[in-house]
């Protein structure tokens, strides 16, 4: 099959003091090649765990990922991974950075140029090629990052709370931009996240976890990500759909968290 597909996933941790924790349990899903998927749950219910194992990163206990029909045995560039922040090399130039994994693979130079131009045009960066990334604002380093991503041309690309340090405004244009990548390069991307808002304007499908043990809770399939392609987010919002489920998974998140609360209640 072409796509990506998670086969009853489970990851057990066993800790030091004998005890263990049941990170996830039994996870399935299926995404289709050039699929968006945003993943939102309490804190604890495996969304990092889960974009791990399948980075190759962590090797689950149970379960199987395979792409395009391979099973995934471990790390390999055609899964890219975008973390919140810190993962650039901030002495470099942002050139460099973006040109990291072609120039580890022995790309010659003049197609690695172009290249890395391309995508820095790409991602709005084409007057900053030269500088350091540390000179960079924190919403600038998150294009590096995607580019850098892009770069390697990876078939599914993973992102841990991408935009989660930056400030609203910069965010807001960050998501128009992860949306417009997301049509450019038809690449299927997993994008968790803590915002309701952000996982319902850029999730096509959107899955609800739940903790203990991490698992699938609810999915949905959403037409926001399609309508804020190239539009202002803002009107997307208007949606009479946006609000409605916007209120249902707040408040599905809200009960989670109560019944977390009052079982550790419980158990004190
Ligand atoms: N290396 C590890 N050893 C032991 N337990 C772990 C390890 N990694 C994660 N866990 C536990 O597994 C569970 C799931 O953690 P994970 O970080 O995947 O959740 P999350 O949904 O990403 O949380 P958050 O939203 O807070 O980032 C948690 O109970 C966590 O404490």
């Amino acid at each position: 099959m072409s796509g990506l597909e998670i086969d009853n996933i489970s990851m057990r941790f066993e800790l030091p003091n004998g005890g263990a924790v049941q990170a996830l349990k039994d996870v399935s899903l299926d995404l289709k090649k050039g699929e968006l998927l945003s993943v939102l749950g309490p804190s604890g219910c495996g969304k990092t765990t889960l974009l791990n194992i399948v980075a190759g990163f962590l090797a689950p206990t149970g379960g199987e990922i395979r792409l395009n029909g391979g099973t995934v045995s471990g790390p390999s560039a055609d899964r890219g991974m975008v973390f919140q922040q810190g993962a650039l090399f901030e002495w470099m130039s942002v050139r460099d950075n973006v040109g990291f994994g072609p120039s580890m693979k022995g790309m010659p130079a003049a197609e690695k140029r172009e290249k890395v131009d391309h995508l820095l045009d790409v991602v709005g960066l084409q007057d900053f090629k030269e500088k350091a990334v540390y000179e960079l604002s924190g919403g600038m380093q998150q294009r590096v990052s995607l580019a850098r991503c892009l770069c390697n041309e990876p078939d599914v690309i993973l992102m841990d709370e991408p935009l989660g340090a930056l400030d609203a405004l910069t965010r807001e244009k960050m998501q128009g931009l992860v949306l417009k990548l997301w049509k450019e390069t038809g690449k299927t991307i997993i994008l968790i996240t803590h915002s309701v808002e952000e996982a319902l304007l850029l999730g096509e499908r959107l899955l609800v976890m739940a903790p203990r043990p991490g698992r699938i809770h609810r999915e949905y399939r959403l037409p926001f990500a399609e309508l804020g392609v190239g539009a202002d987010l803002r009107e997307v919002k208007k949606h009479p759909d946006y609000a409605k489920t916007r209120e249902e998974i707040l408040t599905m998140i809200w009960d989670m968290e109560e019944e977390i609360m009052g079982r550790s209640e419980e158990s004190a």
